[in-house]
């Protein structure tokens, strides 16, 4: 581990009955970069995820956060500690406005069902909740109810949802899966945006084109193990990785696009 190391992933072993999902999972997230992580369905990026962010336990191995043990500690306990996330299916309250939403985020550190039921804000939360609904393009739609949103603008409601408890690691679970070109560049525009000012990223994702262009490393899962990382463009011609994952994954490309 360097100094520049923010979160830590060290032999994470799980196992779902005969189905081994992660076996002796390792890698690194730099501090301050966009970190990817590809790999072939069912390779257990989000087991990782699910299990750095405390929605599922590990088998064996460790996750380190700022040098510290995370390992299986609830997700309410890693969410007060700066590492926020999206997932792969949006969980946004489709009943509830653009703003109640937000609100609800605002509130996250109250129970959840009191938040649910009460998402009113104060003023300022309520100007900060705008402020982020503005910065992801979604200000216009504040009082739209969330369910009405297309599946793109989903996306960016749940990126703007994770910052308002302004965490310093952000997980990001397929952001760019089913959604626009127009809506991708906004989002790959706003996450190299909040890089800049600080935020440290790491992002599942199949479109290759989004990963290359906007991560500073990429590291690759296969079968439960990370087989490659480092700069895109050099793991994108890793034989080990053409062999893996972009030979032969015609299908998944198509299922992408
Ligand atoms: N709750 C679960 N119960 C049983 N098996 C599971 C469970 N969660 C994951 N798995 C299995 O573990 C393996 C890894 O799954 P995981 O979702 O982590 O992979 P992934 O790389 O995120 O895949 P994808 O790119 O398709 O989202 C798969 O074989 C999956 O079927």
């Amino acid at each position: 581990m360097t100094t520049d190391t923010l979160l830590e992933v060290r032999g994470l072993h799980r196992s779902f009955g005969g189905v081994t999902a992660l076996a002796g999972c390792t890698l690194e997230v730099m501090s301050g970069k966009i970190n990817g992580l590809i790999g072939p369905n069912g390779s257990g990026k989000t087991t990782m995820f699910n299990i750095v962010t405390g929605y599922e336990r590990c088998d064996d191995g460790d996750v380190l956060y700022q040098g510290t043990s995370i390992r299986n500690r609830t997700p309410e306990a890693i969410f007060a500690l700066g590492i926020g996330r999206t997932f792969q299916l949006t969980r946004i309250f489709g009943r509830l406005s653009v703003l109640d939403n937000m609100l609800v985020a605002t509130q996250r550190k109250e129970s959840w069902v009191r938040s649910m039921l009460r998402p009113t804000g104060s003023a300022s939360e309520r100007d900060h909740a705008m402020e982020l609904l503005d910065f992801v393009g979604l200000a216009r739609l504040a009082g739209e109810l969330a369910g009405s949103l297309s599946y793109g603008q989903r996306k960016l409601l749940e990126l703007a949802y994770v910052l308002v408890a302004d965490p310093q690691l952000i997980l990001l679970d397929e952001p760019a899966g089913g959604v626009n070109p127009s809506l991708i560049n906004q989002l790959s525009e706003k996450i190299t945006e909040l890089n800049r000012q600080g935020k440290t990223f790491l992002v599942i994702e199949h479109n290759m084109e989004f990963v290359m262009g906007i991560c500073h490393s990429v590291t690759v899962m296969s079968y439960g193990c990370v087989i490659a990382a480092g700069p895109p463009e050099i793991v994108r011609t890793d034989p080990k990785v053409l062999d893996a994952y972009l030979g032969g994954t015609e299908e998944d490309d198509d299922d992408e696009s």
